[in-house]
């Protein structure tokens, strides 16, 4: 049965997307089956994995809202054992036409069921809200991964996404558990990335991950190449990471299965 993971932070640009598309391809490189989900409209990960998102006919929309078999709207990557379930813009009416639907908050989850044990992992990019959206993505999932980026105002809104947590745990998913806390884009030559990373650590404690993400050119250039970094440079210092990253978030849950 596969473990259904979102990749959530209401905040913007933390590292999620990046997160979720290298993380997913290098899991798939460890040899698991992994699903991408893209849960955000603004289909950077759908781009990512070199998709077009003109050339995209059904999406997670048509799962979520229409009920579509989720089957149909899975595709192939260039990644061998990596899959993907993209977005369009058109999933930016969802958050609003699911307002009116019946069991609003669970429709991924249902739509993710039919496929999961089809996978070892799930893997869901949210957008940057605390939208219906990054609800469905909470409501699915089995754990939460939140990317921390390594700036001033890193542990702002935290709290607030914590309590979403909590509130879905207590209403929606019992079974919600954090993942891991990533930290990402760490300059390490700076005072503020390292006072940040201690800060974190300080408050997150054994739930960060080991792994830190540093700031590399690689990552930010492997999304217009529409390929993971382990195809644009598999060398590089950011494939070596995520490929770290993949090993332990692998081994926690070995740990503790
Ligand atoms: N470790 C890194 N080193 C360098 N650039 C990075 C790194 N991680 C992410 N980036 C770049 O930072 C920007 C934001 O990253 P990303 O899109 O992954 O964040 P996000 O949290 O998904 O954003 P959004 O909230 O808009 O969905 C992107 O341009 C990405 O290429
Ligand atoms: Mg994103």
């Amino acid at each position: 049965m596969g473990k259904i993971v979102a990749v959530a932070n209401q905040k913007g640009g933390v590292g999620k997307t990046t997160t979720a598309v290298n993380l997913g391809a290098c899991l798939a490189h460890h040899g698991q089956k992994v699903l991408l989900v893209d849960g955000d409209p603004q289909g950077n990960a759908t781009s990512g994995v070199g998709i077009e998102k003109a050339d995209v006919d059904a999406c997670v929309y048509n799962v979520v809202v229409e009920d579509m078999d989720t089957k149909q709207v899975i595709c192939p990557t260039a990644v061998e054992n990596l899959s993907i379930i993209p977005a369009t813009i058109q999933l930016a009416g969802a958050e609003i036409e699911l307002v009116s639907t019946i069991s609003r908050e669970v429709r991924l989850k249902r739509a993710l069921e039919t496929v999961k044990d089809q996978y070892d992992y799930i893997i869901i990019d949210c957008p940057p809200s605390l939208g219906l959206l990054t609800l469905n993505a909470l409501t699915a999932a089995d754990s939460v991964l939140i990317p921390v980026q390594c700036e001033y105002y890193a542990l702002e809104g935290l709290s607030q996404l914590l309590n979403t947590v909590r509130l879905v745990q207590k209403h929606l998913n019992h079974h919600l558990r954090i993942e891991g806390v990533l930290l990402t884009m760490l300059d390490a030559r700076t005072n503020l990335g390292l006072q940040v990373t201690a800060e974190v650590k300080k408050y997150f404690q054994e739930r960060v991950y080991q792994t830190i993400i540093p700031r590399n050119v690689r990552l930010s250039e492997a999304p217009s190449h529409g390929a993971p970094v382990i195809l644009y440079d598999a060398k590089s210092r950011g494939a070596a990471v995520y490929m770290e990253l993949a090993k332990e978030v692998i081994y926690n849950g070995e740990r503790i299965r």
